[in-house]
């Protein structure tokens, strides 16, 4: 059963593990095995896009039985954009999964606000129409500060209005600028549809966000207990 099952999320800056109501973040790999290596799971369900348990995975007794997540075209009607589904990025198909249950008849839009920024869209009709993947803020605010010799990483804060010194200017353009690649992407394509915002950024992106949206904590966590209700057979 769900209940009983370990669901883990495995993306490329932090670990999400949900077991039954209680959920765990992890910043490193192997804190992390050590603790799953003191749980003793039924089931335990995977979405890794880092690769880091594919890698490690044989030598680790405790993941031996760890069903990782695949995309699959079709799976719960929604019909992938892609011709390889192989490519789609787990992540984001497990949410779009998740986010299925937010349908309110005019489409999806769903946001991971994670490493990457990642936009998926959904019509009616639970057809994938397509997508984006740009830099997560983080990503952006530190590249400006590697790549820039005047600039260094700031800590993001903005109310929205106009920087006046650089740190704020830095603020508004790696937040607003996510913002306003959503809020285009939703007008330009799904103008009536539901705006879902998730992943380790999504309030600092919705405090700005004009359109009418829902804040989910995690849709990849949620898409992996869809996921698992419904690929393992009754009864277990
Ligand atoms: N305590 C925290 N530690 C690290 N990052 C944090 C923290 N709180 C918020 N963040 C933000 O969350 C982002 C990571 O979000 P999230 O955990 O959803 O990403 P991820 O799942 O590892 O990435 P992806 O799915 O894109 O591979 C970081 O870029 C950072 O800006
Ligand atoms: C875009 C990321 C890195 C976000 O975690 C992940 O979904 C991924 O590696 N995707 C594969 C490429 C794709 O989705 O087309
Ligand atoms: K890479």
């Amino acid at each position: 059963m769900v209940n009983d099952a370990l669901l883990i999320d495995i993306g490329n800056t932090r670990i999400k593990v949900r077991s039954g109501r209680s959920e765990f973040v992890f910043n490193d790999f192997t804190v992390f095995l050590q603790w799953v290596s003191t749980q003793d799971p039924k089931r335990i369900f995977c979405a890794d896009v880092s690769g880091q348990l594919e890698s490690r995975g044989t030598d680790e007794s405790v993941l031996q039985d760890v069903l990782l997540a695949k995309v699959e075209q079709g799976f719960q009607g929604l019909l992938l954009a892609y011709k390889d589904v192989a490519r789609l990025g787990v992540d984001r198909w497990l949410a779009m999964l998740a986010s299925l249950q937010w349908q309110e008849g005019q489409g999806v839009v769903v946001v991971d606000a994670g490493t990457a920024l990642k936009i998926d869209v959904i019509d009616s009709d639970n057809h994938h129409l397509g997508g984006s993947i740009g830099p997560g803020l983080e990503m952006s605010n530190q590249s400006l500060g590697s790549k820039a010799a005047q600039l260094k990483r700031v800590e993001l804060q903005t109310d929205g209005a106009l920087g006046r010194d650089t740190e704020s200017c830095i603020s508004y353009g790696v937040v607003m600028s996510a913002v306003a690649l959503i809020e285009q992407t939703v007008l330009r394509f799904c103008p009536n549809g539901t705006l879902l915002v998730s992943g380790g950024d999504r309030h600092y992106i919705a405090q700005h966000l004009k359109t009418p949206h829902r804040v989910i904590d995690n849709l990849v966590l949620d898409g992996l207990a869809v996921y698992a209700k419904h690929s393992i057979p009754e009864g277990i």
